[in-house]
This record gives structure tokens, sequence and C-alpha cells, in this order.
């Protein structure tokens, strides 16, 4: 059987994990403004990042941090919401993961962007420094990859400041 990973350079493609996901907005996952709940739209990205996180890895994984989460409309009931998830980074021992979520309305097929997130994963199945290089394929997937250094810095000064924020809580 063809093995998917390159044996030469230990990278995979982005096609080779990617989560696509859609779903119709039923009415338990609106908020009391009658609009789509926020902790509902981060339970699907995590599914979602956790999957793709895993197919990435074939190892197992557990959700670190949710890095950034940017909501940019409101999502209505009966829409149909598409998340798109992929790999977005990958570090020694962790894997950083985005989602982006479309909403459709049923009856025209317009689509807007809804919000996109960043979440960040260990990878408790793959020796440190050994997890296949990501590669993009699309404009899009290539320009989030290469964004990836930068935030990677800004999350080492957020871990920092969190951890010494842990010493004194009690
Ligand atoms: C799918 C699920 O629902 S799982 C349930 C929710 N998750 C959990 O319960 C996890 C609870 N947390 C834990 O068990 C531990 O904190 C662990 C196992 C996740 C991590 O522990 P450690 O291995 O000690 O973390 P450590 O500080 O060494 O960091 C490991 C990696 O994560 C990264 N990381 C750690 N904290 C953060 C953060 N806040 N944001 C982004 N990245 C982070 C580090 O940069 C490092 O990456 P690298 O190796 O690629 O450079």
């Amino acid at each position: 059987m063809l093995k998917l990973q390159n044996i030469y350079t230990n990278s995979k493609k982005v096609s080779e994990s990617k989560v696509i996901f859609t779903y119709g907005v039923m009415p338990t996952d609106l908020n009391t403004g009658g609009t789509m709940y926020g902790p509902r739209l981060f339970e699907i990205a995590d599914h979602s990042s956790g999957t793709c996180a895993i197919r990435h890895t074939r190892g197992r994984v557990a959700t670190i941090s949710c890095d950034s989460f940017t909501f940019l409309k409101p999502i209505n009931q009966g829409d149909f919401l598409t998340a798109t998830t992929f790999i977005s980074g990958v570090g020694n021992s962790s894997v950083e993961v985005f989602t982006k979520f479309t909403k459709e309305a049923p009856m025209t097929g317009e689509r807007e962007v809804a919000a996109f997130c960043f979440l960040t994963f260990k990878c408790k199945g793959s020796e440190p420094g050994k997890i296949p290089a990501i590669i993009g394929e699309s404009f899009e997937e290539k320009k989030i990859i290469a964004g990836y250094e930068s935030r990677r810095e800004i999350n080492k000064i957020r871990q920092k400041n969190n951890k010494d924020l842990s010493e004194i809580l009690k």
C-alpha cells in the first residue's frame, strides 16, 4: 500500500490531514440573542482540529491552548456552517491547527467567512522533533503556514506570562 508520508523529507501535504465538516445550524445551537453560541463553534473547532492533528501525526494528541478565536459575522439558525481545518504549523512536540468557519445561506448559496481560530495540540504519540513538516497547497494555506513562526513567538510570550500567573494561582 502507498505510504502517504514522504519518507525522504518527513513532510505531509495539507490535504493528507485536512478536515471539512458541514452542519445545519439548529435552534439548540443559539445564544439568547438568537445567533450561534460561540462555545458551540469552539467545540466543533476542537473536534475537527483534534481529528486533523491525529491524521497528521497518527498518534495521540491533547488540546493545549486556544491561541486565538476571531468572530467576524453572526451565524443564524438554518445557515449551513462549514468548518475547514488544517495543520498551520509544526513545532517540536506540538502542532498548530487552523479552522475557518464559512456560513452559507441555504436558499441562495451566498457564503461569508464567519470566524476563524488557531488551536495548539501537544502530540503525545510523536517523538519531539520528529513530527512531519506541513506543506501548504493553496495560496491561502501557504500564507497561513508562513505566519506560523511569528504566531509561535507571540504564543511563547503568552506561555511565559501564563506560567508566571499559574505559580501564584491558588
Ligand atoms: C482533545 C481534548 O479535549 S484534550 C482535553 C483538554 N486538554 C487537557 O486536558 C490537557 C491538559 N494539559 C496537559 O496535560 C499538559 O499541559 C500538556 C501535556 C498538554 C502539555 O504539557 P508539557 O509537555 O509539559 O508542555 P510544554 O510546556 O513542554 O509544551 C509542549 C509544547 O506545547 C507548546 N505550548 C505549551 N503551552 C502552550 C500555549 N499556552 N499555547 C501554545 N503552545 C503551547 C509549547 O510551546 C511546546 O511546543 P513545542 O514542543 O512544539 O515547542
